[in-house]
């Protein structure tokens, strides 16, 4: 299994809080790989960092063997290759759904807009939101609003894809249906890196599992070592914490 993106001994600071420290992590073609942790142990950060939301502070991102942080690679070149869906949806509201999926390969990658809007009616259709097209985002639920973002990011046919949280600003009836359309992702082979919270999700679909504390990977291994039998005394805290509340 080829590389995707591989992350070197990288570190995030804000002021004097050092947030993330010498995290060496890295993705093959197809994997899908859950970071667990508690809050504030640098999740999203890390995320972030990977799509140079954030600029990390040191370390190395190489993406297909390239350091994206050195200074001559296109940081646009490499983020076209990443798809991220966030928390809250960060959909267009001044555009229906067709126009949210196909703004960005249109405006950005130079696509063809019938090549767009064909691309976007097949990943409207693998979320089950093809009948909404003409729909502007706030006439839609919040499930359906998400589901529509993970169609806008897959429109833009990137190597890997992105969550950050994808459930936690939902209400619990409609975290389901975006569930099942991360699961049915990751079975049709999408390289998936998820920051969830949904632990019984992130254990049922990843191929590995990142358990993260206090800025560093704590634990990494199969959904059965993690969640069976982790080594890690922070790792067992960490679950029968979680398991508790
Ligand atoms: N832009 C920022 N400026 C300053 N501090 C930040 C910023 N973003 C994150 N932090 C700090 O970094 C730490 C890690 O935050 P992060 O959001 O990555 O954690 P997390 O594990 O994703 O938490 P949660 O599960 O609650 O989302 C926290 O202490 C947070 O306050």
């Amino acid at each position: 299994m080829s590389e995707i993106i591989q992350v070197k001994h990288l570190s995030k600071t804000f002021g004097t809080n050092e947030v993330l420290k010498d995290i060496n992590f890295s993705v093959s073609e197809g994997e899908v790989i859950s970071i667990i942790g508690s809050s504030g142990s640098g999740k999203s950060t890390l995320l972030r960092c990977v799509n140079l939301l954030e600029d990390p502070t040191g370390g190395e991102i190489n993406y297909r063997g390239d350091n994206v942080l050195a200074r001559k690679y296109n940081p646009t070149k490499y983020r076209s290759h990443i798809g991220m869906v966030f928390q809250s949806f960060n959909l267009f509201n001044n555009l229906d759904v067709l126009g949210n999926c196909t703004v960005g390969p249109v405006k950005v990658l130079g696509k063809s807009k019938a090549e767009t809007e064909a691309l976007a009616l097949k990943h409207l259709e693998q979320v089950g939101m093809k009948a909404y097209i003409n729909a502007r985002p706030s006439q839609l639920s919040g499930g359906q609003q998400q589901r529509v973002a993970i169609a806008r990011a897959l429109t833009m046919q990137p190597d890997v894809m992105l969550f950050d949280e994808p459930t936690s600003a939902l209400d619990p009836e409609m975290v389901g249906e975006v569930l099942k359309v991360m699961r049915d992702l990751a079975n049709s082979g999408l390289t998936m890196i998820i920051v969830t919270h949904e632990m019984e999700f992130a254990r049922d679909v990843s191929d590995r599992i990142v358990f993260m504390d206090k800025g560093v990977i704590a634990e990494e291994g199969t959904p059965q070592e993690i969640f069976s039998n982790p080594k890690e005394e922070r790792t067992k805290e960490f679950l029968t914490r979680f398991l508790k509340g």
